[in-house]
C-alpha cells in the first residue's frame, strides 16, 4: 500500500488522506491548480510535506534509502525534459540506475510495450512530443518498480498510442503494479481506472470507484460543468450541456 495520512503542503494540499492498492490503476483528477501533481509528488518521496507522512508498505518514505525509494518507484513527472541528448536506448536503459545493472531483458520489454523499438539508436532530441513521452515511460517501465507514479502520462500521445499504453499500464497493474496516473481526461478515467480520487483545491473531494467519484454531481460542484455520461460501464463519453 501507498499510504497518505493527513499531508498538508503549503497552500497546495490540505490533509489529504488515502492508501492506494497495488494492483490497481488509480487515477488522481481534479481542475487546474488543485494539487494533482504536487500529490503524485509527494507520493513519489520528492515533495516532502508540511504535516503527515507518506507510508509505502508500512514504511515512513522519507525513511527509505534512496536507492530502495527508487526501486520501488517509478515517477513520470509532466514536463518530460531529457537532460541529456542520449539515444533512445540509452535513455531507456538509465531507468536500471537504481538496480546498478544493464538488466537488458527489462530494457528491451520496456521498448517493446512502448512501441520504441524501432527508435533504439535515435537521439532524444530528434523524437517527436509523444515519441519522447512514450520513451520516457519506457525508461519508468524499465526499472520494474512496484508503483508506477504519472503525471499525464497519455496527453501527448495519439488514439492509437494511448489506447497501446493503457493496455500496457493494466498489464502492469494486473502483475501487481500500483499505477497511479494524473489524468485530465475524465472518461479515460471513468473507463480505466479502478479507483479515482478527485481534488480540489488541494482537498479530497473523492476517493472511490469511478463512476461514484464522477458522478454528475461532483463533476458540477468541482468542475463547475454540467455534464451528462453517455454508454455503457467500460465504454462511457462525458457530454457537456449548456
Ligand atoms: N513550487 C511551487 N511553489 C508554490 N506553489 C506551487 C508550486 N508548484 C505549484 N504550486 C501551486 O500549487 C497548486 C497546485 O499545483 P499542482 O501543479 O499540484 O496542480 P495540478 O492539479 O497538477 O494542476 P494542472 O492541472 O494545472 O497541472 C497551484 O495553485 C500551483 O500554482
Amino acid at each position: 500500500m501507498l499510504e497518505t495520512r493527513a499531508i498538508a503542503i503549503a497552500d497546495r494540499l490540505d490533509s489529504v488522506t488515502t492508501a492506494l492498492h497495488r494492483g490497481e490503476i488509480t487515477a488522481i483528477c481534479g481542475p487546474n491548480g488543485a494539487g494533482k501533481s504536487t500529490l503524485l509528488s509527494a507520493l513519489a518521496g520528492l515533495l516532502p510535506a508540511d504535516k503527515g507522512e507518506v507510508l509505502l508498505e508500512g514504511t515512513v518514505l522519507s525513511a527509505l534509502p534512496p536507492r530502495d525509494r527508487a526501486k520501488a518507484i517509478g515517477y513520470l513527472p509532466q514536463s518530460g525534459e531529457v537532460a541529456w541528448d542520449v539515444s533512445v536506448a540509452n535513455l531507456v536503459a538509465l531507468g536500471r540506475l537504481p538496480h546498478g545493472d544493464q538488466g537488458k531483458f527489462a530494457v528491451a520489454n520496456a521498448m517493446a510495450a512502448t512501441a520504441m523499438s524501432d527508435f533504439a539508436t535515435r537521439p532524444v532530441s530528434t523524437l517527436s512530443g509523444g515519441e519522447k513521452a512514450r520513451a520516457l515511460l519506457a525508461r519508468v517501465l524499465a526499472g520494474e518498480p512496484r508503483w508506477i507514479l504519472a503525471d499525464e502520462p497519455l496527453a501527448a500521445l495519439d488514439l492509437s498510442h494511448q489506447l497501446g499504453l493503457l493496455k500496457v499500464l493494466r498489464a502492469q497493474a494486473d502483475s501487481g503494479v500500483g499505477v497511479v496516473l494524473v489524468v485530465h481526461d475524465l472518461a479515460l478515467a471513468m473507463n480505466h481506472a479502478n479507483r479515482v480520487l478527485v481534488l480540489d483545491s488541494g482537498r479530497l473531494k473523492a476517493d472511490s470507484a469511478p463512476e461514484e467519484a464522477l458522478s454528475l454531481d461532483i463533476i458540477h460542484e468541482v468542475w463547475g460543468v454540467k455534464a451528462r455520461w453517455l454508454g455503457e460501464p467500460g465504454q462511457r463519453a462525458l457530454v457537456t450541456q449548456d
